[in-house]
């Protein structure tokens, strides 16, 4: 499997007990990965790639169950603020409504779906979170399922808690202040997301009569996905807009994307890049396409901050020929916005009114 040349690769292996001179070169290259692209692959992250086979297995032992048994731990209907759960296909619909830059009255582009999206996912979060409580299957439906994921997330924290860290690093934020990003990320914000996009007809994808998931960024700060081996994840070119290029599937890597918050505190330095999951490349060559493509499973880690924590322009981004683009926002007041609420001048909408 390749990946794309114009995602950058980072290895995180020495980053642990590393020399400061191997964390600075790590940390610069992840941060730089961020301004340039706004995607990264990070190699050696630390989750074990067994622990990942175990992670996806349990993904399809849930979607595998009869619907009737996965609707018995149901996504609140839209409208809720409430994120967890099961989403049946064609429940959520993504769309993005692109401004001009910083500008809410003056849409650039304006998309208007008629199709819902053809995937099923499952949320989890932080068992201590009060505004967003779980969602699980009754006790006896699929019997270590909880254990598993909620154990899984605060692996997935573990590696996130290092990515902060190098990010911070980077930026210079303060005397080597490393933690900087941490202190405002408890991990109890975090969303764990199971995704399945059970196959499709090629042509309907390709004709855009059915979707998988239109371009969309994410509201985190950054978001670590996990993907199977049969691609269909595609990040928009920061070169050339409208462009999108494959993020191949690389074992074993996690693809790091910086997410609007991120992107909001660090003044647009670091992006928080459009991406969407269509067809996978093996389908688009006519010759061999199959009718239908291959199902495909991932699993995105949204980290965000604590919903009380005020995202605030970085004093090592703004000076007097580039101040502050965006006014201080909590986490908490930027998700109630809700779709109309602006990162970056964009909105991301969903059916359910919450994204991740
Ligand atoms: O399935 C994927 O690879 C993409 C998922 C994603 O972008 C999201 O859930 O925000
Ligand atoms: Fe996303």
């Amino acid at each position: 499997m390749t990946t794309s040349p114009s995602i950058p690769v980072v290895d995180l292996g020495s980053w642990p007990g590393g020399s400061a001179a191997d964390r600075k070169r790590i940390a610069s290259e992840l941060t730089d990965a961020c301004r340039r692209v706004g995607f990264v692959y990070v190699v050696n992250h630390g989750v074990p790639p067994a622990l990942l086979d175990e992670a996806f297995a349990w993904s399809r032992r849930l979607f595998d169950l009869p619907l009737e048994k996965k609707m018995l731990a149901p996504h609140p209907p839209a409208g809720s603020a409430v994120h967890r759960g099961y989403s049946w296909p064609g429940l959520e619909k993504v769309s993005q409504t692109l401004y001009a830059d910083g500008e809410e009255d003056r849409a650039k582009q304006v998309e208007d779906r008629r199709v819902s999206d053809v995937k099923e996912s499952y949320e989890i979060g932080s068992e201590d979170s009060i505004q967003q409580p779980n969602i699980w299957l009754p006790a006896g439906v699929l019997p270590g399922f909880r254990e598993f994921t909620t154990a899984f997330y605060w692996r997935c924290f573990d590696v996130a808690k290092e990515l902060l860290r190098a990010l911070a690093l980077a930026l210079g934020l303060g005397l080597d202040d490393e933690d900087f990003f941490l202190s405002f990320h408890s991990g109890a914000n975090n969303q764990l997301r199971l995704l399945h996009y059970p196959p499709v007809e090629v042509e309907k994808l390709a004709r855009d009569e059915v979707a998988r998931m239109p371009a969309h960024s994410d509201w985190s700060t950054l978001t670590m996905l996990f993907q199977d081996g049969n691609g269909g994840l595609q990040v928009e070119d920061p070169k050339q807009e409208g462009r999108f290029v494959d993020a191949m599937p690389m074992r074993g890597a996690l693809v790091m994307n910086v997410g609007d918050l991120l992107m909001r505190w660090s003044n647009d330095s670091l992006k928080s890049t459009l991406h969407r999951v269509t067809l996978p490349p093996l389908a688009r060559d006519a010759a061999t396409a199959p009718r239908m493509t291959p199902a495909r499973y991932s699993i995105p880690y949204f980290v965000s901050p604590d919903p009380t924590a005020v995202v605030r322009c970085l004093a090592v981004c703004a000076d007097a020929r580039n101040p502050p683009r965006y006014p201080p926002v909590t986490q908490e007041e930027y998700a109630r916005r809700g779709p109309g609420g602006t990162a970056r001048g964009e909105r991301l909408e969903r059916t359910d009114g919450m994204a991740g």
